[in-house]
């Protein structure tokens, strides 16, 4: 039996099985399986030539966010819309083949944004060039999905399906478990907080199906079997996710609205230039991106010349961006902004920058 027959028949099983009590070994075991076999189809054939010509793109500028979507959502009108790259579009399917990288020039951030061709329900099986597209999204930095606000919303469900059955996890954050493969002891099971999903019978089941009979495993928050399936597998990605209806031009303004009030949805027109601006704050914050300015003492800061870094940096990264020696050398830095109480306020390297700060740097 091919790998793909497997697959089929551990999810018509899945499907088939009732989820009770009594039968949650049994499904745990089964996910487990299926999330195994479904690795082994990411891997890259060993035929060769399946990469796809014309999908090595470079990775370039501060972030690089993939277009994903079934055909002829408007993926490539958006992307001749934000950038200088003109990408074909036309109403008939599969207009565009290969991953077409353009820059959008936002707040001083090159931030990479790639056209890529439709994908399908089977993408994630090699349906299309649904393959090399899931392997182009697992590089990005967020995924847009982008999706035709005239149709039905099965759509995105059905997007979302292939994303996650190949291990990509979309605004959710790491399971918060603790997994280590030993050399013996057999395994040691520990929580931090009562578990309501999984119990040490049915995590030692799990690991045998991974043929590991030895590890340390900490449960740090209440999670699932899958939680723990993606901690061993070890080779999950997790990203943002911006759900960007289009053609809104389309629809009544009743239903533009109930859209936008979903979470992570920006409703948009391409062709008629609606939203865009949303659009580029929203994905600046789901890039976490923030922009700093530094100041030179007795001079005005250089409002022209910002740092593009990410939310959660500190000071010693500002440092590192200008200058690899330049940490080492820092008495103190003084910071005009949100991120303190005064302004300005002297901190040393360890403290939390926020988007507009300004940094004059002080060397010893
Ligand atoms: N009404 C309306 N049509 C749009 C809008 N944006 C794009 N379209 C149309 O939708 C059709 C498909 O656009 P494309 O940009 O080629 O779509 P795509 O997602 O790149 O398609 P593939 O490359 O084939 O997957 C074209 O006829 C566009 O003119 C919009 O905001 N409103
Ligand atoms: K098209
Ligand atoms: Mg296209």
């Amino acid at each position: 039996m091919g790998i793909l027959e497997k697959i089929s028949e551990i999810e018509k099983e899945i499907a088939r099985t009732q989820k009770n009590k009594a039968t949650e070994y049994h499904l745990g075991l089964l996910k487990a399986k299926l999330a195994k076999y479904r690795s082994q189809l990411l891997e890259p054939s060993k035929k060769g030539g399946d990469k796809g010509e014309g999908f090595d793109v470079l990775k370039s500028g501060d972030a690089r966010v993939a277009l994903i979507g079934f055909p002829s959502v408007g993926k490539s009108t958006l992307l001749s819309t934000l950038t200088h790259t003109h990408s074909e579009a036309a109403s008939y399917e599969f207009t565009t083949l290969t991953c077409i990288p353009g820059v959008i020039e936002y707040r001083g951030a090159n931030i990479q944004l790639l056209d890529l061709p439709g994908i399908i329900e089977g993408a994630a099986q090699g349906k299309g060039r649904g393959r090399q597209v899931i392997a182009v999204a697992r590089t990005a930095d967020l995924v847009l999905m982008m999706l035709d606000a005239t149709k039905p919303y099965v759509h995105r469900q059905l997007l979302e399906k292939e994303l996650e059955s190949v291990g990509i996890r979309l605004n959710k954050p790491k399971p918060n478990i603790y997994f280590k493969v030993k050399k013996g002891g057999g395994l040691s099971f520990n929580s931090t907080c009562q578990l309501t999903k999984v119990d040490e019978k049915l995590v030692q089941m799990i690991l045998h199906e991974y043929k590991i009979f030895n590890a340390e495993v900490l449960f740090r928050e209440d999670a699932t079997a899958d939680d723990l399936i993606d901690v061993i597998l070890a080779n999950r990605v997790y990203l943002p996710c911006l759900y960007v209806y289009n053609k809104i031009d389309q629809i009544s303004i009743q239903e533009v609205d109930r859209i936008a009030r979903q979470p992570h949805s920006v409703v948009v027109s391409c062709n008629m230039k609606l939203n865009l601006d949303f659009l580029l704050e929203t994905l600046w914050e789901y890039l976490s991106l923030i922009r700093v300015y530094t100041k030179k003492p007795g001079q005005p800061p250089d409002f022209d010349d910002g740092l593009i870094l990410r939310k959660g940096v500190t000071i010693e990264h500002v440092c590192h961006s200008i200058h690899r020696t330049l940490a080492a050398a820092l008495k103190y830095a003084l910071v005009w902004g949100t991120s303190t109480k005064y302004s300005p306020q002297r901190v040393g390297l360890g403290h939390t920058v926020q988007d507009e700060d300004v940094v004059q740097l002080i060397k010893k």
